[in-house]
């Protein structure tokens, strides 16, 4: 897809009809595509208002239009916008009339973006920014992505990717004028004691938990427990919509269901899943399988039991930390005997502000299931909802490094700093080797730092990359 001589149009603006759209071209063939679409050609970098003309002179609208020569331009070629009217048939005219031009054809995804990288306007990691940025649906998404897209990463990549070369021509120098002067083998030790000091920095940005994925991905809470428990309803009223079908048949929700929520800007994905019960048709059995095994892959659980049932988890098999919610509490609230509407212990588990236990994830050791524990909660009257927002967002927050800016945000760059550090603890331990051998195993640290912006052989990572954009982008 290196078809650069040609030139690129797409809808960059979203979801038709919109107020205005703005299709924007890119490539040698802007400049002649604004003259055949409205005459008189704007000045550049300045918006003009003219009208859009088809090929047979009719009027496809009046818009803005932007001549954007390069190389000061976005991808760094010749760029144009129309903004017109974003009706969909505006826009379907306008697309077909500049398919018709000589040498213009629509972008694929994120091929505005592919040119801004292949003219060197912007490094891999940045251009991997905007992509986050574009996708960004929660503040904490959004902080991470304007960082990132700012050249966050690539500033302290390229920085350690520096340091590599200086030590690497160190080394040549030693190799090919020994012992002039200086003290023999002096040098190399200068360079083995900053290898040693990049080591420690790459590992302790490596020994993020993995925040700056998790903040991409969201943190993700599966609502299990007995059929009839309440799952679905606790997940509309936490949605605050209809999403999942709620009746008093135990058995109800097959399907996982999922629903995206923004909770003090961090991004929560809620997951219903179907009860758990050992009598059950075939259906219903494959929704408790994939119940199951979404609960082991969850960021949390959260178990669900009425308010006057006795409480006996089913601990997901990894360490997910395990949350008790008491629901219904609206019945049993006022019963002399009931304990569950009371205060939950306050007591801190280590990984939440709040812990209703039994333990989750290891943190606590006790199965102190009874009917008093656990958090009272009613999707009927809401009772119970803010305190349990409230633990999801104190969860959240610390395993998507609230405030913390980790620098990995993807497996990629994990994979290419892991590379680097396994190079400089190789080049490190083998003293015995001799230098030409460490040397290889700094240049292998080097470049693999050198992935991260793309300044080494990322060729056949870029359909990948690009192609997780979306079209106009
Ligand atoms: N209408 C519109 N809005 C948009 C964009 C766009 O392409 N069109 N963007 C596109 O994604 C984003 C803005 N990003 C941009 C980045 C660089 C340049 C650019 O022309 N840079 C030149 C000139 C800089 C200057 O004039 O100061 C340069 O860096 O040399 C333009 C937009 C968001 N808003
Ligand atoms: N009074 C009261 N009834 C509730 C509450 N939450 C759920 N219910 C009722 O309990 C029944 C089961 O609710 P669901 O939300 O479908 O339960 P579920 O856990 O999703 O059930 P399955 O999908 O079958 O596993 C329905 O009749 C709900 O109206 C609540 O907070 N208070
Ligand atoms: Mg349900």
């Amino acid at each position: 897809m290196s078809r650069r001589d040609e030139t690129i149009f797409a809808l960059s603006s979203g979801a038709l009809p919109s107020g205005v759209a703005v299709v924007r071209l890119s490539g040698p063939e802007s400049g002649a595509a604004v003259t055949a679409l409205v005459g008189q050609w704007p000045e550049p970098r300045r918006a003009a208002l003219r009208t859009l003309r088809a090929g047979d002179g009719s009027v496809i609208d009046r818009g803005l239009v932007l001549w954007l020569p390069g190389p000061a331009s976005f991808t760094g070629e010749d760029m144009a916008e129309f903004q017109v009217h974003g009706g969909p048939a505006v826009v379907a005219a306008l697309l077909a009339r500049l398919a018709d031009l000589p040498r213009l054809r629509a972008a694929e995804p994120g091929e505005f973006t592919r040119r801004a990288f292949l003219a060197g306007r912007i490094d891999l990691a940045e251009a991997e920014g905007l992509a986050d940025l574009v996708a960004a649906e929660t503040e904490a998404q959004r902080r991470q992505a304007i960082r990132q897209s700012g050249g966050a990463l690539s500033r302290q990549a390229e920085a350690w990717r520096t340091r590599i070369v200086t030590m690497r021509a160190l080394i040549e120098a030693e190799l090919d004028f020994p012992d002039e002067d200086d003290v023999p083998g002096s040098v190399s030790d200068a360079v083995w004691s900053e290898a040693a000091a990049l080591l420690a920095e790459i590992e302790t940005a490596l020994a993020d938990a993995g925040r700056g994925e998790r903040l991409r991905r969201g943190y993700e809470v599966v609502l299990t427990g007995p059929p009839n428990a309440g799952k679905s309803s606790l997940l509309n009223a936490l949605a605050r919509r209809d999403a999942a079908i709620v009746t008093e048949e135990p058995g109800t929700t097959r399907d996982l269901i999922e629903v995206r929520l923004d909770l003090d800007g961090l991004p929560v994905i809620l997951v219903d899943s179907a009860g758990l019960r050992d009598a059950a048709g075939r259906v219903e059995q494959e929704g408790i399988r994939r119940a199951r095994e979404r609960a082991a892959a969850a960021d949390l659980v959260l178990w669900l039991s009425p308010a006057d049932a006795p409480v006996e988890p089913e601990r997901p098999a990894s360490g997910v930390p395990l949350l008790v919610l008491r629901t219904k509490c609206d019945l049993t609230a006022g019963r002399p005997d009931d304990r569950s509407a009371g205060v939950p212990p306050a007591e801190g588990d280590g990984s939440g502000a709040l812990g209703w236990g039994p333990a989750g994830g290891g943190d606590r050791g006790g199965d102190r299931a009874g009917a008093g524990m656990g958090l009272p909660v009613s999707a009927a009257t809401g009772e119970g909802l803010d305190r349990l927002r409230a633990e999801i967002v104190a969860r959240a927050g610390v395993a998507l490094g609230r405030g913390e800016d980790p620098l990995i945000t993807r497996a990629r760059h994990r994979e290419a700093l892991t590379a680097a550090a396994d190079g400089l603890r190789r080049a490190l331990s083998f003293d015995t080797l001799p230098l030409e051998l460490r040397a290889e195993d700094l240049r292998a640290a080097g470049d693999a730092i050198g992935r991260i912006t793309g300044r080494v052989g990322v060729e056949d990572l870029l359909d990948v990359i690009f192609g997780q954009f979306c079209i106009g982008k």
